[in-house]
Protein backbone atom coordinates (compact mmCIF):
# COMPACT_ATOMS: atom_id res chain seq x y z
CA UNK A 1 0.00 0.00 0.00
CA UNK A 2 3.10 2.19 0.14
CA UNK A 3 3.26 4.66 -2.60
CA UNK A 4 5.47 3.89 -5.62
CA UNK A 5 8.05 6.97 -6.21
CA UNK A 6 7.24 9.79 -8.50
CA UNK A 7 8.83 11.85 -11.03
CA UNK A 8 9.25 14.82 -9.51
CA UNK A 9 10.90 18.13 -9.85
CA UNK A 10 12.42 19.78 -6.64
CA UNK A 11 13.93 22.19 -8.54
CA UNK A 12 10.59 23.74 -9.57
CA UNK A 13 8.08 24.54 -7.08
CA UNK A 14 4.50 25.27 -8.92
CA UNK A 15 2.83 26.48 -5.01
CA UNK A 16 5.16 28.46 -2.79
CA UNK A 17 3.40 29.83 0.29
CA UNK A 18 5.44 32.28 3.12
CA UNK A 19 4.67 33.19 5.96
CA UNK A 20 0.62 32.87 5.46
CA UNK A 21 -1.48 34.50 8.20
CA UNK A 22 -5.28 34.13 8.10
CA UNK A 23 -7.90 35.13 11.35
CA UNK A 24 -11.67 35.06 11.38
CA UNK A 25 -12.54 37.66 13.98
CA UNK A 26 -10.52 36.58 16.80
CA UNK A 27 -9.79 32.92 15.56
CA UNK A 28 -6.22 32.70 14.09
CA UNK A 29 -6.47 30.33 11.74
CA UNK A 30 -3.38 29.88 9.84
CA UNK A 31 -0.48 31.02 11.75
CA UNK A 32 2.46 31.17 9.51
CA UNK A 33 2.34 28.78 7.20
CA UNK A 34 5.56 27.68 4.45
CA UNK A 35 4.99 25.31 1.89
CA UNK A 36 6.19 24.56 -1.86
CA UNK A 37 4.69 21.88 -3.76
CA UNK A 38 6.76 20.89 -6.47
CA UNK A 39 6.34 19.84 -9.97
CA UNK A 40 4.87 16.52 -10.22
CA UNK A 41 4.57 15.77 -6.54
CA UNK A 42 0.95 14.57 -4.15
CA UNK A 43 1.14 16.43 -1.10
CA UNK A 44 -1.25 15.23 1.18
CA UNK A 45 -2.23 17.86 3.79
CA UNK A 46 -3.61 16.28 6.69
CA UNK A 47 -5.58 17.52 9.80
CA UNK A 48 -8.38 17.44 11.88
CA UNK A 49 -11.90 19.19 10.82
CA UNK A 50 -11.68 22.90 11.46
CA UNK A 51 -8.06 23.54 11.47
CA UNK A 52 -7.99 25.29 7.99
CA UNK A 53 -7.73 23.07 4.90
CA UNK A 54 -10.23 24.74 3.26
CA UNK A 55 -9.24 27.84 3.94
CA UNK A 56 -5.99 27.03 3.15
CA UNK A 57 -7.27 25.72 -1.03
CA UNK A 58 -9.45 28.78 -0.74
CA UNK A 59 -6.23 31.46 -0.68
CA UNK A 60 -4.28 29.59 -3.09
CA UNK A 61 -6.94 29.60 -5.56
CA UNK A 62 -7.51 33.75 -4.51
CA UNK A 63 -11.16 32.82 -3.18
CA UNK A 64 -9.61 34.12 -0.07
CA UNK A 65 -7.29 37.15 1.16
CA UNK A 66 -4.56 36.40 3.54
CA UNK A 67 -3.82 38.68 6.65
CA UNK A 68 -0.42 38.76 5.76
CA UNK A 69 1.91 36.33 3.98
CA UNK A 70 2.90 35.29 -0.04
CA UNK A 71 1.24 33.30 -2.41
CA UNK A 72 3.02 32.18 -5.61
CA UNK A 73 0.94 29.85 -7.67
CA UNK A 74 2.86 29.34 -11.37
CA UNK A 75 5.09 31.73 -11.09
CA UNK A 76 1.89 34.30 -10.33
CA UNK A 77 1.98 36.96 -6.95
CA UNK A 78 -1.60 35.45 -6.50
CA UNK A 79 -2.33 38.38 -4.07
CA UNK A 80 -1.65 41.27 -7.10
CA UNK A 81 -3.56 39.02 -10.06
CA UNK A 82 -6.46 41.40 -11.29
CA UNK A 83 -9.87 39.47 -12.00
CA UNK A 84 -9.24 38.42 -14.92
CA UNK A 85 -5.76 36.82 -14.78
CA UNK A 86 -6.64 35.38 -11.57
CA UNK A 87 -9.49 33.74 -14.04
CA UNK A 88 -6.59 32.49 -16.43
CA UNK A 89 -4.63 31.34 -13.19
CA UNK A 90 -7.78 29.65 -12.50
CA UNK A 91 -8.22 27.55 -15.91
CA UNK A 92 -4.67 26.00 -15.35
CA UNK A 93 -5.77 24.67 -11.40
CA UNK A 94 -8.27 21.61 -11.60
CA UNK A 95 -10.29 21.45 -8.51
CA UNK A 96 -11.79 18.46 -7.10
CA UNK A 97 -13.77 19.28 -4.42
CA UNK A 98 -16.44 17.34 -2.76
CA UNK A 99 -19.51 19.02 -3.29
CA UNK A 100 -18.54 19.92 -7.34
CA UNK A 101 -21.42 17.89 -7.96
CA UNK A 102 -22.62 17.09 -12.12
CA UNK A 103 -25.58 18.48 -13.16
CA UNK A 104 -27.94 16.03 -13.12
CA UNK A 105 -30.10 16.77 -16.02
CA UNK A 106 -26.99 16.61 -18.45
CA UNK A 107 -25.86 13.53 -20.03
CA UNK A 108 -22.07 12.24 -18.54
CA UNK A 109 -21.12 13.56 -22.13
CA UNK A 110 -22.51 16.80 -21.24
CA UNK A 111 -21.35 17.48 -17.94
CA UNK A 112 -17.78 16.72 -19.32
CA UNK A 113 -18.58 19.43 -22.87
CA UNK A 114 -19.22 21.60 -20.36
CA UNK A 115 -16.14 23.33 -19.03
CA UNK A 116 -14.22 22.86 -22.39
CA UNK A 117 -16.84 24.83 -24.26
CA UNK A 118 -17.22 28.02 -21.34
CA UNK A 119 -13.56 28.03 -21.28
CA UNK A 120 -11.80 26.58 -24.78
CA UNK A 121 -13.01 29.59 -27.56
CA UNK A 122 -13.13 28.65 -31.21
CA UNK A 123 -13.03 24.44 -30.24
CA UNK A 124 -13.72 22.12 -32.79
CA UNK A 125 -16.49 19.35 -32.53
CA UNK A 126 -13.54 16.78 -33.43
CA UNK A 127 -11.41 18.51 -30.63
CA UNK A 128 -14.50 18.09 -28.21
CA UNK A 129 -14.62 14.81 -29.04
CA UNK A 130 -11.49 13.60 -28.40
CA UNK A 131 -10.85 15.30 -25.30
CA UNK A 132 -14.10 13.47 -23.89
CA UNK A 133 -12.49 10.36 -25.07
CA UNK A 134 -9.60 10.40 -23.98
CA UNK A 135 -10.58 11.99 -20.25
CA UNK A 136 -13.08 9.17 -19.95
CA UNK A 137 -10.61 6.41 -20.78
CA UNK A 138 -8.24 7.89 -18.13
CA UNK A 139 -10.97 7.22 -15.88
CA UNK A 140 -12.00 3.76 -16.97
CA UNK A 141 -15.65 5.12 -17.63
CA UNK A 142 -15.97 5.19 -21.83
CA UNK A 143 -19.25 3.11 -21.44
CA UNK A 144 -21.13 5.39 -19.49
CA UNK A 145 -20.56 8.21 -21.81
CA UNK A 146 -24.35 8.35 -22.75
CA UNK A 147 -25.50 7.90 -19.08
CA UNK A 148 -27.27 10.03 -16.92
CA UNK A 149 -25.38 11.05 -13.61
CA UNK A 150 -28.35 9.42 -11.48
CA UNK A 151 -27.38 5.82 -13.11
CA UNK A 152 -23.58 6.06 -11.78
CA UNK A 153 -22.70 4.99 -8.81
CA UNK A 154 -20.77 7.58 -5.88
CA UNK A 155 -17.58 5.99 -6.74
CA UNK A 156 -18.67 6.71 -10.58
CA UNK A 157 -19.89 10.20 -9.73
CA UNK A 158 -16.75 11.19 -8.58
CA UNK A 159 -14.32 9.58 -11.28
CA UNK A 160 -16.49 11.46 -13.90
CA UNK A 161 -16.13 14.75 -11.48
CA UNK A 162 -12.34 14.10 -11.71
CA UNK A 163 -12.30 13.27 -15.34
CA UNK A 164 -14.56 16.95 -15.78
CA UNK A 165 -11.84 18.38 -14.14
CA UNK A 166 -8.78 16.74 -16.11
CA UNK A 167 -10.51 17.78 -19.53
CA UNK A 168 -8.82 21.74 -19.51
CA UNK A 169 -5.37 19.75 -18.76
CA UNK A 170 -4.76 21.13 -15.51
CA UNK A 171 -1.10 21.71 -14.26
CA UNK A 172 -2.33 21.51 -10.53
CA UNK A 173 -4.96 19.74 -8.95
CA UNK A 174 -6.39 20.28 -5.57
CA UNK A 175 -8.53 17.40 -3.88
CA UNK A 176 -10.83 18.22 -1.22
CA UNK A 177 -11.35 15.24 0.46
CA UNK A 178 -11.61 12.76 -2.64
CA UNK A 179 -12.37 9.59 -0.43
CA UNK A 180 -15.26 11.33 1.53
CA UNK A 181 -18.72 9.28 1.61
CA UNK A 182 -17.18 6.26 0.08
CA UNK A 183 -16.89 2.56 0.69
CA UNK A 184 -13.68 0.91 1.72
CA UNK A 185 -13.09 -0.84 -1.80
CA UNK A 186 -14.19 2.42 -3.51
CA UNK A 187 -12.04 4.30 -1.90
CA UNK A 188 -8.82 2.53 -2.62
CA UNK A 189 -10.01 2.62 -6.34
CA UNK A 190 -10.13 6.65 -5.78
CA UNK A 191 -6.76 6.70 -4.57
CA UNK A 192 -5.52 4.68 -7.55
CA UNK A 193 -7.10 6.89 -9.80
CA UNK A 194 -5.14 9.98 -7.92
CA UNK A 195 -1.92 8.25 -8.75
CA UNK A 196 -2.54 7.51 -12.28
CA UNK A 197 -3.78 11.03 -12.77
CA UNK A 198 -0.10 12.19 -11.58
CA UNK A 199 1.78 9.81 -13.83
CA UNK A 200 -0.50 10.03 -17.30
CA UNK A 201 -1.19 14.03 -17.07
CA UNK A 202 2.02 14.97 -14.88
CA UNK A 203 0.18 16.71 -12.59
CA UNK A 204 1.21 18.53 -9.01
CA UNK A 205 -1.49 17.89 -6.48
CA UNK A 206 -2.48 18.72 -2.82
CA UNK A 207 -4.74 16.09 -1.61
CA UNK A 208 -6.66 17.06 1.73
CA UNK A 209 -8.15 14.67 3.37
CA UNK A 210 -7.90 12.72 7.03
CA UNK A 211 -8.22 9.60 5.33
CA UNK A 212 -4.60 8.03 6.53
CA UNK A 213 -5.44 5.34 4.15
CA UNK A 214 -5.65 7.83 1.01
CA UNK A 215 -2.51 9.91 2.85
CA UNK A 216 -0.36 6.49 2.87
CA UNK A 217 -1.33 5.55 -0.72
CA UNK A 218 -1.34 9.08 -2.58
CA UNK A 219 0.80 10.96 -0.35
CA UNK A 220 4.72 11.54 -1.87
CA UNK A 221 4.90 13.90 1.12
CA UNK A 222 2.39 14.85 4.00
CA UNK A 223 2.37 18.18 5.50
CA UNK A 224 0.08 17.91 9.02
CA UNK A 225 -1.74 20.83 9.91
CA UNK A 226 -2.38 21.26 13.65
CA UNK A 227 -2.71 24.54 15.65
CA UNK A 228 -2.12 26.68 12.41
CA UNK A 229 0.76 25.41 11.15
CA UNK A 230 2.55 22.52 9.28
CA UNK A 231 4.27 20.81 12.41
CA UNK A 232 5.23 17.25 10.82
CA UNK A 233 6.00 17.79 7.35
CA UNK A 234 7.62 13.82 5.70
CA UNK A 235 6.89 11.06 4.21
CA UNK A 236 3.81 9.07 6.11
CA UNK A 237 6.48 6.89 8.57
CA UNK A 238 8.28 9.83 9.24
CA UNK A 239 5.07 12.28 10.08
CA UNK A 240 3.85 9.57 12.42
CA UNK A 241 7.13 9.00 14.03
CA UNK A 242 6.71 11.21 16.87
CA UNK A 243 5.53 10.69 20.37
CA UNK A 244 3.64 14.10 20.23
CA UNK A 245 0.18 13.76 21.64
CA UNK A 246 -1.32 15.54 19.30
CA UNK A 247 -0.74 13.18 15.88
CA UNK A 248 -0.60 9.54 17.83
CA UNK A 249 -4.41 10.12 18.29
CA UNK A 250 -4.71 10.70 14.39
CA UNK A 251 -3.23 8.14 14.00
CA UNK A 252 -4.56 5.07 16.68
CA UNK A 253 -8.07 6.02 15.24
CA UNK A 254 -7.59 5.67 11.56
CA UNK A 255 -8.25 2.27 9.90
CA UNK A 256 -4.37 1.80 8.27
CA UNK A 257 -4.34 -0.85 5.43
N1 LIG B 1 -15.59 32.67 5.63
C1 LIG B 1 -15.39 32.33 6.91
N2 LIG B 1 -15.80 33.13 7.91
C2 LIG B 1 -15.59 32.83 9.21
N3 LIG B 1 -14.96 31.70 9.62
C3 LIG B 1 -14.52 30.87 8.68
C4 LIG B 1 -14.73 31.11 7.28
N4 LIG B 1 -14.18 30.10 6.57
C5 LIG B 1 -13.68 29.24 7.50
N5 LIG B 1 -13.89 29.70 8.75
C6 LIG B 1 -13.45 29.03 9.99
O1 LIG B 1 -12.10 28.66 9.84
C7 LIG B 1 -11.87 27.39 10.45
C8 LIG B 1 -11.22 26.46 9.46
O2 LIG B 1 -12.17 26.09 8.47
P1 LIG B 1 -11.88 25.06 7.29
O3 LIG B 1 -13.14 24.95 6.51
O4 LIG B 1 -10.65 25.47 6.55
O5 LIG B 1 -11.60 23.73 8.10
P2 LIG B 1 -11.14 22.32 7.53
O6 LIG B 1 -9.81 22.02 8.11
O7 LIG B 1 -11.25 22.32 6.04
O8 LIG B 1 -12.23 21.38 8.18
P3 LIG B 1 -13.04 20.10 7.59
O9 LIG B 1 -12.07 18.96 7.58
O10 LIG B 1 -14.14 19.91 8.58
O11 LIG B 1 -13.55 20.47 6.24
C9 LIG B 1 -13.22 26.90 10.97
O12 LIG B 1 -13.29 27.17 12.35
C10 LIG B 1 -14.22 27.74 10.21
O13 LIG B 1 -15.37 27.97 10.98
Amino acid sequence: MEKAKAQINYDNPVISIRNLEKSFGDYHVLRGIDLDLFQGENLVVLGRSGTGKSVLIKLISGLLYPDSGSIDVLGNDVLTLDTRSLQELRIRIGFSFQNSALYDSMTVRKNLEFPLVRNKKGITRKEIDQSVESVLDAVSLSQTINQMPSELSGGQRKRIGIARTLILNPEIMLYDEPTAGLDPITCIEINELINEVQQRYHTSSIIITHDLTCAKMTGDRIAMLLDGQFQRVGNFNEVFATSDERVKPFYDYNFIQ
